[in-house]
């Protein structure tokens, strides 16, 4: 599907459009049907679009906030994606949004897998929201270069849910989901900030296994045009 960049000057003025974006597309489906729905990545880019996101103006109480990917660690782990979105997106108005999980207590992270995909299969489908990263390898949500469940998780054909992923880049086991989960989301958005991501995108948009740089799955197969949102 095509890919649209729209670039802009300072971090400041992407996180100010997107979430004026994201906004106007969660109060659309809530005004179409009562709910709205939204998964987001971690790492370092997402953090001031959270922060300028969270004051938007709109029926938090109708939106349920998930994530794209998360490392197998609970809540008070400085690595997790949920102490991010905690900290940085349930604030403010969307402090009254309901948010899901992908960490679970379990003794494996495959069990911690099968329990977040039965969690999350009641937020329902599509998304209406999805918000990826990229990292310096061409990864995204937790589709990693040499990833132990890589095919899968690239499987268009897999069904759609959460599911575990080691990988040398990854640090602890992660719980991701699948490309079917993602990729016909109502807004699919690829957010990316700096030079260095700027050259990996340009890179990823040549010709190459999609196993080298997951990213092209995204670019190459999902079913919605991606939003790619850059600034230096
Ligand atoms: O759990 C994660 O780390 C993310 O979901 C991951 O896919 C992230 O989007 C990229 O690694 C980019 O991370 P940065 O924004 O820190 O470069």
């Amino acid at each position: 599907m095509a890919s649209t960049l729209h670039s802009f000057a300072s971090p400041a003025d992407l996180a100010g459009s997107l979430a004026d974006k994201v906004a106007d597309t969660l109060s659309a489906a809530i005004s179409a049907r009562g709910t709205a729905s939204i998964a987001v990545s971690g790492g370092s880019t997402p953090k001031a679009f959270f922060q300028v996101l969270s004051t938007r103006d709109i029926a938090w109480d109708k939106v349920t906030i998930t994530l794209v990917d998360e490392r197998f660690v609970p809540a008070d782990n400085a690595r997790s994606n949920h102490m991010l979105v905690d900290a940085n997106l349930l604030q403010n108005r969307a402090k009254s949004a309901r948010f899901v999980p992908l960490y679970q207590p379990a003794a494996a992270v495959e069990e911690a897998a099968r329990l977040a995909t039965e969690k999350s299969a009641e937020i329902g489908i599509p998304f209406d929201v999805v918000i990826l990263g990229m990292g310096g390898d061409g990864h995204t949500a937790s589709f990693f270069p040499g990833g132990s469940n890589l095919a899968t998780a690239l499987d268009a054909s897999t069904p759609r849910g959460v599911i575990t992923m080691e990988a040398e880049g990854a640090g602890e086991p992660r719980l991701t989901f699948t490309f079917s989960s993602l990729q016909d989301a109502a807004l699919l958005v690829l957010h990316i900030e700096g030079e260095g991501k700027k050259d990996v995108l340009a890179k990823a948009e040549g010709s190459g296994e999609e196993a080298d740089m997951p990213i092209r799955a995204i670019l190459r197969r999902a079913t919605s045009p991606v939003e790619i949102y850059w600034a230096p």
